[in-house]
C-alpha cells in the first residue's frame, strides 16, 4: 500500500520505518528541510535503537524515501498518517497548529480518496476539527474529493519506539467509516495477531483514551514519588514498599519507580493539556491536579537535598551529573528532570560537569553559550575533582560502576541517586555517602 507519514519526528520516523519494514511503500514527509536533507543522506536525526539499520534497509529496498515537496506527499498516499507536534500552548492546551497546518495540506493537494489518520496526542474533538479544515479547503478549491478521517492514537515509548511499534500492546482505531476501519485493520494486521488487540471505537473516545493511558501512568508514578518522601522521613525504604505492593496483580510491578519526577514530550504536557480539557468543561480533575503539583516539586527535590546536604548557597562548588536525557536509551531532553536541577545549580552559584551516553550533543545545544556547564567524555571523568556526584538518568551503564574509584575522584564522597539505582548499604560499603529518593 502507499502510505504517507507527515512528521519525521520519534513518532513519524518510527511509524513510517517500520509501515515499510513489513513491505509498504512509505514517503515521509516533514517541513524541516535540514532533517529532510539529512534523512535523505543517511542520517537518523534521533538516537532510537534498531532505527537506523531498518530504515537503511527500506531506503536501500526503495519502500522508504523522504521529502518536503507537500503536494508529491500528499498526492502519493491512499493513508496519509499526520505524526507532528502537538506541544504544550501558553495554558498548557495542547498547540494544534502543526496538525491543522497538515490537514490543510491535505485538502490542498488531495485528489483521489484519502483516509487521514491522525497519529498525534489531540485533544478531544481534534478529528472533527481536521475533517472541518480538509473540508473548508476543499470547498475553497471548488473540489470533491471523499476523504475519512480517523483518530489512531500512538503509545510507543522513546527508546523502545521500534519494539513498541512492531509489537503493540494494543492499537486503536478512532473511526466511523467502514472503509477505513477495514483499511486500518489491514494495514495493522501486520502487527497485532492477536485480533483483541485492535479496538475500534469513535473518535472521541480514541483521543480520550491515549490521555487517560498517560494520565494513569503518570498518576502511579507521582503517588509513588510522594510515598518515596514519607518513607525518607519515617524510616522505610521505598524500593521495598514497591516489591511488596507490587506483588499484587491488581497492581503490578510497572511505572512504581520512584525518582526525581517524570520528563518527557509527553506526560508532563498530555497531563496539563487532559487538565485544560476537563478546565474547559467546567470538570475538575482533582487527582490529575495533584499529580503535576507533586511532579513539579519532584523535579526539584534533588536540589532541596543537595542543599539540605551544602547549603543553600553554592558558590564555588562544582557537582557531575550523571545523565542528561529524560531517561534512558533516548537522546531527548525535552521537560528533562536533569534542565530543572542544572538550572537550579546554576541560580545557587554551582558549576556541572555532565555526562550522557548519548545526549550529550543536545545538552550543548539547549545551554550553548554557558560556560557554567562543561561535558566529560566518560561518566568517571565528570567526577575529577567535583563536590559530588547527582543521578538523573537511570542508564544501564551507570548501574555498577567502579564505587571505588567513585569514592576516589569525588572531593565530597556522596552520591545523590534521583533513580535509586544502588543498594545504600553496598554503597556506604565503599565509604561513600548515599542518598536516594525514599531509601533507608
Ligand atoms: N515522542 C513520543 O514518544 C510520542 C509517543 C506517542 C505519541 N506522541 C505524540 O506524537 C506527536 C509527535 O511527537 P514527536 O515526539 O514525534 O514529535 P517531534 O517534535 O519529534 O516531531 C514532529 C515533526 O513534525 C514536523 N512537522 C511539523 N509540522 C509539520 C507539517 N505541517 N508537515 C510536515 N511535518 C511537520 C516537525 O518538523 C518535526 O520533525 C505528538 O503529538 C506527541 O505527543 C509522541
Ligand atoms: O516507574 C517509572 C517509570 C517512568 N518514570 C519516568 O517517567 C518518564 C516517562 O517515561 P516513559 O513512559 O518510559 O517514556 P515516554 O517515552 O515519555 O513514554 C510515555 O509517553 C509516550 C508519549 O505519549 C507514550 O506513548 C508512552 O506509552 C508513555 O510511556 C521518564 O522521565 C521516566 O524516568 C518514572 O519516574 N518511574
Amino acid at each position: 500500500m502507499n502510505i504517507t507519514v507527515i512528521g519525521t519526528g520519534y513518532v513519524g520516523l518510527v511509524t513510517g520505518t517500520c509501515l515499510a519494514e513489513v513491505g509498504n511503500d512509505v514517503l515521509c514527509l516533514d517541513v524541516d528541510t535540514a532533517k529532510i536533507a539529512m534523512l535523505n543522506d543517511g542520517r537518523i536525526p534521533i538516537y532510537e535503537p534498531g532505527l537506523e539499520q531498518i530504515a537503511a534497509r527500506n531506503v536501500a529496498a526503495g519502500r522508504l524515501r523522504f521529502t518536503s515537496d507537500q503536494r508529491e506527499a500528499v498526492r502519493f498516499g491512499a493513508v496519509q498518517f499526520i505524526a507532528v507536534g502537538t506541544p504544550p500552548g501558553e495554558d498548557g492546551s495542547a498547540d494544534l497548529q502543526y496538525v491543522l497546518a497538515a490537514a490543510r495540506n491535505i485538502g490542498r493537494h488531495m485528489d483521489s480518496r484519502t483516509i487521514v489518520v491522525n497519529k498525534s496526542t489531540v485533544p478531544v474533538g481534534t478529528a472533527d476539527a481536521v475533517d472541518a479544515v480538509i473540508r473548508e479547503e476543499l470547498a475553497r478549491r471548488g473540489a470533491d474529493v471523499d476523504f475519512a478521517v480517523v483518530s489512531n492514537p500512538e503509545f510507543l515509548k522513546e527508546g523502545a519506539a521500534v519494539e513498541d511499534f512492531m509489537r503493540p500492546d494494543r492499537v486503536i482505531i478512532g473511526a466511523d467509516d467502514p472503509q477505513a476501519i477495514a483499511c486500518l485493520r489491514s494495514i495493522y494486521s501486520a502487527f497485532v495477531r492477536n485480533h483483541d488487540r485492535l479496538m475500534v471505537m469513535d473518535t472521541r473516545s480514541a483521543e480520550l483514551t491515549k490521555y487517560a493511558s498517560n494520565a494513569m501512568l503518570a498518576t502511579r508514578i507521582s503517588f509513588m514519588n510522594e510515598l518515596a518522601n514519607l518513607a525518607d522521613k519515617v524510616g522505610a525504604d521505598i524500593e521495598r514498599v514497591r516489591v511488596g505492593i507490587g506483588s499484587d496483580p491488581r497492581i503490578g510491578f510497572d511505572f512504581l519507580y520512584a525518582g526525581c519526577g517524570y520528563g518527557g514530550s509527553c506526560f508532563p504536557k498530555d497531563v496539563r493539556a487532559l487538565l485544560r480539557t476537563a478546565g474547559d468543561n467546567g470538570v475538575r480533575l482533582g487527582v490529575l491536579e495533584a499529580v503535576d503539583d507533586a511532579n513539579e516539586a519532584q523535579k526539584r527535590l534533588l536540589l532541596d537535598k543537595i542543599k539540605a546536604r551544602f547549603g543553600n548557597d553554592l558558590k564555588g562548588r562544582r557537582f557531575a551529573m550523571w545523565g542528561l536525557a529524560f531517561k534512558a536509551n533516548t537522546n531527548d531532553m525535552r521537560a528533562a528532570t536533569s534542565r530543572v536541577v542544572i538550572k537550579g545549580l546554576f541560580d545557587a552559584g554551582a558549576r556541572v560537569v555532565g555526562y550522557d551516553p548519548v545526549a550529550m550533543p543536545e545538552a550543548r545545544r539547549l545551554f550553548r553559550n554557558d560556560d557554567r556547564l562543561s561535558l566529560a567524555d566518560s561518566a568517571m571523568d565528570a567526577l575529577r575533582g567535583a563536590d559530588a556526584l547527582v543521578i538523573v538518568t537511570e542508564w544501564k551503564e551507570f548501574r555498577s560502576p567502579n564505587h571505588a574509584m567513585v569514592r576516589e575522584l569525588l572531593r565530597h564522597p556522596v552520591i545523590f541517586d534521583g533513580r535509586n539505582l544502588y543498594d545504600p548499604e553496598s554503597v556506604r560499603g565503599y565509604g561513600l555517602e548515599y542518598i536516594g529518593i525514599g531509601r533507608r
